[in-house]
């Protein structure tokens, strides 16, 4: 169904980037126009299927997008996003990954009244592991999206990792919160654990290599594994041991979980202001 689809790329940093890395070597998309003010990154320069466009109105003539993917930041989505609806056509989706940002945003800002039944809107949350085919993405559609669309956006995101679909669009706030931010807090616990190793006696470099190691083994060690999280933790840990001293902190009332809801409220706080 996807094979071959012409997508439209608003936004080529870090995010859209990624994606669209995936989307090539996938051969999800057959043909991609570019749209970001640094041209094309370096690693689709000189592919065929990919061209750089300065805005909606310098598209080759002719490319009728089957995707439109918006990957500019929500705090610029209003200004850009109205330049675009000449393209609002029913056999075209428009794709947001952007925070924040809500199915009924994009209906006022691409200028179609929310009940035109053409105006194809798929909401979504990915991460960055999308980078490396191991990405996390949450999609939300509107009432207008086919199954086809619906098809095709899944054959995308699914390019770059896991992907679920959900009903109700204020999920995609804690969504966002969770596996949107969550590598960031992730890739802090690696930080904290070697400096906490610093703290203990281990030289710097060492303390980090052990850190990043760890997390990224376990890591692997729970893709690979069905096994529950509770249940792999438990078998690093030995009846009165090491492990059970540190857990014993981090556990504990003032531990890692208060601090962790906070973080987590305060992420999808944070999304929720950014629809505003
Ligand atoms: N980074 C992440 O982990 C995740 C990000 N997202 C979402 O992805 C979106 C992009 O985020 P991210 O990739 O991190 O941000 P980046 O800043 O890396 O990417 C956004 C890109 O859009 C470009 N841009 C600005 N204005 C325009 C325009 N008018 N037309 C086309 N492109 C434009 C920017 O160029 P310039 O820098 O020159 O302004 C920039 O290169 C955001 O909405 C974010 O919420 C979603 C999930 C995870
Ligand atoms: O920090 C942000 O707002 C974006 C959305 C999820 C990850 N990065």
């Amino acid at each position: 169904m996807s094979e071959g689809c012409a997508l439209l790329l608003v936004g080529c940093g870090k995010m859209g980037g990624a994606m669209l890395d995936g989307w090539l070597a996938a051969g999800t998309a057959s043909r991609v126009v570019v749209v970001e003010p640094s041209g094309l990154p370096e690693s689709v320069r000189g592919n065929p299927a990919v061209s750089a466009a300065t805005g909606p109105a310098d598209l080759p003539s002719g490319f009728v997008p089957d995707v439109v993917v918006l990957a500019v930041k929500p705090q610029v989505m209003d200004t850009v996003l109205p330049g675009y609806r000449p393209l609002v056509r029913p056999g075209t989706v428009f794709l947001s990954i952007a925070a924040g940002k809500t199915i009924g945003s994009f209906e006022s800002l691409l200028g179609a009244d929310a009940a035109a039944p053409e105006l194809s809107i798929v909401r979504s949350m990915p991460n960055t592991p999308a980078a490396i085919g191991r990405g996390m993405t949450v999609a939300v559609g509107n009432a207008a999206v086919t199954p086809s669309q619906r098809t095709l956006c899944d054959a995308l995101l699914r390019a770059v990792g896991d992907v679920a679909w959900v009903e109700d669009e204020l999920l995609l706030d804690p969504v966002t919160a969770v596996s949107g931010s969550g590598p960031a807090y992730v890739f802090l616990m690696v930080e904290a654990m070697a400096k906490a190793g610093e703290a203990a006696g281990l030289p710097a470099e060492l303390a980090m290599r052990l850190a990043r190691a760890t997390v990224a083994g376990a890591g692997e060690l729970m893709h690979q594994s069905p096994t529950p999280a509770a249940d792999l933790r438990k078998a690093v840990t030995s009846p009165n041991g090491t492990t059970q001293a540190a857990l014993d902190v981090l556990m504990a009332g003032d531990g890692l979980q208060p601090l962790m809801d906070r973080a987590i409220a305060a992420a999808t706080r944070r999304s929720q202001e950014l629809a505003r």
